[in-house]
């Protein structure tokens, strides 16, 4: 029989509503799996219980320690993690960064309560534990099982605050056979936890100036990531404040607001693209700005990298298969 831990954190797939509809992550770990699973062993581990939009760098580590720690099961077959989707993006990237296994680890949650009468709740948790025991995701890193779709943690963000198919990959329309997932896979990050490493997403918008930069300087922000217009764009009193950055030896990448498609630092006049790489700024391909952060505190947290710059711009390439149907 297939052998899976569960780790749970939370979440709406976690959650129960009050007499006032307001949810909270209430569920045991134990209570949830109750019932499901036929045919697969399941191995319950509570590690938190939190809305996802209140997890901080700590806590991602420990989610990435908690899969890390059961995959030292040599009769495991697969890691599910249960957690909240407004944040799951960066968790499962982070641990995708990190993963050496063929094992997969596969993320869900819910978009429903669990005592909503038509929760998606058990559904998505019995399809990420059918997509973690699928022999061929052996070898995919990990994934986000969720409303009937499974997706490649890299590139993959929630886009949608209700629908029950919430995640999106800034390729969407591309679907491929998983043969592909596991030929293009990124050797692994040596792990370094994050807890502890400031990185800042700064937005761009019409008239912005550089007080959140400055601001997120003097809070002691070691990495900056731009959440640009367009395909990658500022202004000129932005470039300037990124200048300033990159010559005080803090990186500072740019990505876009714009759902899909790759970035490209092809626009001038003084605030476009092409000016913030002449201000030493780093273009995220494909990545947006929550896992395009993570990326750029898992290379600063990182002692020995030597060439954060090069490591940056490969890891930030999503290549257009990240959705299994
Ligand atoms: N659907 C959800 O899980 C949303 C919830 N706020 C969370 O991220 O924990």
């Amino acid at each position: 029989m297939p052998k899976v831990a569960v780790v749970t954190t939370g979440g709406t797939i976690a959650s129960r509503r009050d007499g006032q509809g307001v949810s909270r992550p209430v569920v045991a770990g134990s209570d949830l799996l109750a019932g499901s699973g036929t045919g697969t062993e399941l191995r319950v581990v509570d590690v938190m219980s939190k809305d996802s939009s209140s997890m901080t760098f700590a806590d991602m580590d420990l989610v990435r320690d908690a899969v890390t720690s059961e995959l030292r099961d040599p009769d495991l077959d697969a890691v599910v993690v249960l957690h909240g989707t407004d944040t799951m993006e960066e968790t499962a990237f982070l641990v995708d960064l990190h993963h050496t296994d063929p094992r997969p680890v596969v993320f869900t949650g819910a978009q429903r309560t669990f005592d909503h009468p038509e929760s998606d709740a058990r559904t998505n948790l019995a399809d990420a534990i059918a997509a973690g025991t699928d022999p061929a995701l052996r070898g995919a890193g990990v994934l986000i099982a969720f409303g009937g779709a499974v997706h490649r943690a890299s590139g993959t963000r929630k886009a949608d605050t209700t629908s029950l198919d919430a995640f999106r990959s800034v390729h969407p329309d591309s679907v491929q056979p998983t043969g592909d997932l596991r030929r293009q896979r990124l050797d692994p990050l040596s792990w370094h936890p994050i807890s502890g490493t400031r990185v800042d997403i700064v937005a761009v918008y019409p008239g912005a100036d550089r007080v959140q930069i400055d601001a997120c300087l003097a809070a002691g922000a070691r990495g900056l990531v731009l959440d640009g217009l367009g395909s990658g764009n500022a202004n000129p009193a932005i470039v300037e404040a990124v200048r300033d950055c990159t010559t005080a030896g803090i990186p500072a990448v740019v990505t876009t607001r714009v759902p899909h498609g790759p970035t490209s630092a092809t626009y001038g006049g003084g605030g476009g693209g092409h000016d913030l790489v002449s201000a030493g700024a780093l273009f995220s391909t494909d990545l947006r700005a929550g896992q395009a952060r993570i990326l750029l505190a898992a290379l600063l947290a990182d002692p020995d990298l030597t060439d954060l710059d090069k490591e940056f711009d490969r890891r930030s390439r999503v290549d257009p298969a990240p959705r299994i149907s």
